[in-house]
């Protein structure tokens, strides 16, 4: 299970820009970093490149286990990290249901783990309706279902908490706690703060 992330040196580029060069940090188990900056300093760029879908300029994304082995970075992608984008990445005309399931089988999900996270994000409401129907709110919780019903170790978050409501935030703030808990590790591009213990990284002033 991964037990860090150590970024050490990175340099990003998108077009013509040099976003950030020489960003080093660790993230270790339990901890929660809060990815700050203005809107294009390069947060959620951050996210892809650790996520590995962005390739950095220069420097290096690595991965190690609790006893400070690294974890092959492919291996440690595929099966240790979760990367939720602002986009959600969901399909428009499955319903609640259908997408869910859909989930528990590209992750390899249990029945008992959707069933939780149905509950913990009150998602059985929802369950009949398309996923075009609802609304933004309801889509992040129905996106964050991955997180709690197909545990990994890292999750990698795209301002997580912007479509939900007070009783919402609340709801996933005590679910990030419970992941940290658990030895999880949480990276996430925010504009507002968490509503649990983070160390703050701050990318500047973008344009
Ligand atoms: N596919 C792309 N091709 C070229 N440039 C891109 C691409 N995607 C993003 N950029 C540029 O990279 C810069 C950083 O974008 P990024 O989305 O990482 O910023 P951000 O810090 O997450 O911003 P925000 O707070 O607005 O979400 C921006 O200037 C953006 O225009």
């Amino acid at each position: 299970m991964i037990h860090t992330l150590a970024i050490t040196d990175l340099s990003l580029r998108r077009g013509e820009r040099t976003l950030f060069a020489g960003l080093s940090f660790s993230l270790g188990a339990g901890e929660a970093v809060a990815l700050t900056g203005a809107n294009g300093a390069g947060k959620t760029s951050l996210l892809r490149a650790v996520a590995g879908f962005l390739r950095p300029e220069a420097g290096e994304v690595a991965f190690r286990d609790g006893d400070d082995q690294p974890i092959e970075v492919d291996l440690a992608r595929a099966h240790e990290v979760h990367l939720l984008g602002h986009l959600d990445g969901l399909k428009g005309q499955r319903t609640a249901r259908d997408e869910l399931m859909f989930q528990s089988q590209w992750l390899g999900r249990s029945h008992h783990g959707i069933d939780h996270a149905v509950e913990t994000l009150g998602l059985k409401p929802l369950l009949d309706l398309e996923v075009r129907k609802l609304s933004a709110g309801q889509r992040r919780r129905l996106a964050m279902a991955r997180l709690i019903g197909s545990p990994r170790a890292l999750w990698l978050l795209d301002e997580p908490l912007s479509p939900l409501d007070a009783k919402w935030r609340e709801a996933v703030g005590t679910m990030m706690a419970r992941h940290l808990d658990g030895g999880g590790l949480i990276l996430a591009a925010v504009h507002d703060p968490l509503p649990i213990p983070t160390r703050a990284l701050d990318l500047g002033a973008g344009r």
